[in-house]
Parts: structure tokens; C-alpha cells; sequence
């Protein structure tokens, strides 16, 4: 899936190449916050879309099956990318439950109207 130079390892040597105090770091870290905060609002429009679309179903939005298979897939590629599992799970395991909670207000909200 991703390929060979994604890893810690090698985002590591980058850092090591070119952060050398604290304010380089902290340039990067805002980079890469604002990339991740644009794929979140990416990512919970499928969750809303998604919403519409339970509405016209189970009207339910928790899927335990999904988020255990969704779990799966986080540890299997932060092995591959060398990713701590003690930040990954925890971080998408709330990123799910938030995202649920968002989603059932919203088939809720239609289902009102
Ligand atoms: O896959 C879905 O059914 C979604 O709506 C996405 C999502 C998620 O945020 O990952 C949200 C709610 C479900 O419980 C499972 C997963």
C-alpha cells in the first residue's frame, strides 16, 4: 500500500537532515497538522454522506463490525509503516467514536425534518 521510503525510519532521517531547533520542528508539525486536519474534513464527509445514507436503512450509525475491521487495518499498516500502535489505535479508535456520534446526530436531524 504505501511505498518503501514511508516509513518512521526514514521521516526520521529526514528530521534528523533538516530540523536542527525547536522552531524547525515545530514549522513541520504545523504542516503536517493542517494535512491531516484536511483529510479528517475529507474523511467525515463519507461519514455524513454515509449518514444519509442509513437514514433510508437501519437508521442506526454504529457499526461494531466495521470499526473491529477498520482496527484491524490500522494495526496491520502501522506495522508497516513503523507506527507506534500506542498512538495509532487510540487516535483512530476516537476518530471513529466521534465520527459515529456526529453521524447518528445527523440521520437523526434528517430523520426529523
Ligand atoms: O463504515 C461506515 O459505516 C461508516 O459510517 C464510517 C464509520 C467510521 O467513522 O469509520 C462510522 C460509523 C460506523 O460505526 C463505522 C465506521
Amino acid at each position: 500500500v504505501f511505498s518503501a521510503e514511508d516509513n518512521l525510519s526514514r521521516y526520521y532521517e529526514i528530521a534528523e537532515q533538516t530540523c536542527f531547533d525547536i522552531g524547525d520542528i515545530r514549522r513541520e508539525m504545523d504542516r503536517v497538522n493542517r494535512e491531516i486536519l484536511k483529510l479528517m474534513t475529507e474523511r467525515t464527509a463519507y461519514v455524513k454522506r454515509a449518514g444519509d445514507l442509513k437514514s433510508q436503512t437501519t437508521k442506526i450509525a454504529d457499526d461494531r463490525g466495521r470499526v473491529k475491521d477498520q482496527e484491524r487495518k490500522i494495526i496491520d499498516l502501522s506495522l508497516e509503516l513503523e507506527l507506534p500502535l500506542e498512538i495509532s489505535l487510540p487516535t483512530f479508535r476516537e476518530l471513529m467514536e466521534t465520527s459515529i456520534k456526529f453521524q447518528q446526530r445527523h440521520i437523526d436531524e434528517l430523520l426529523s425534518q
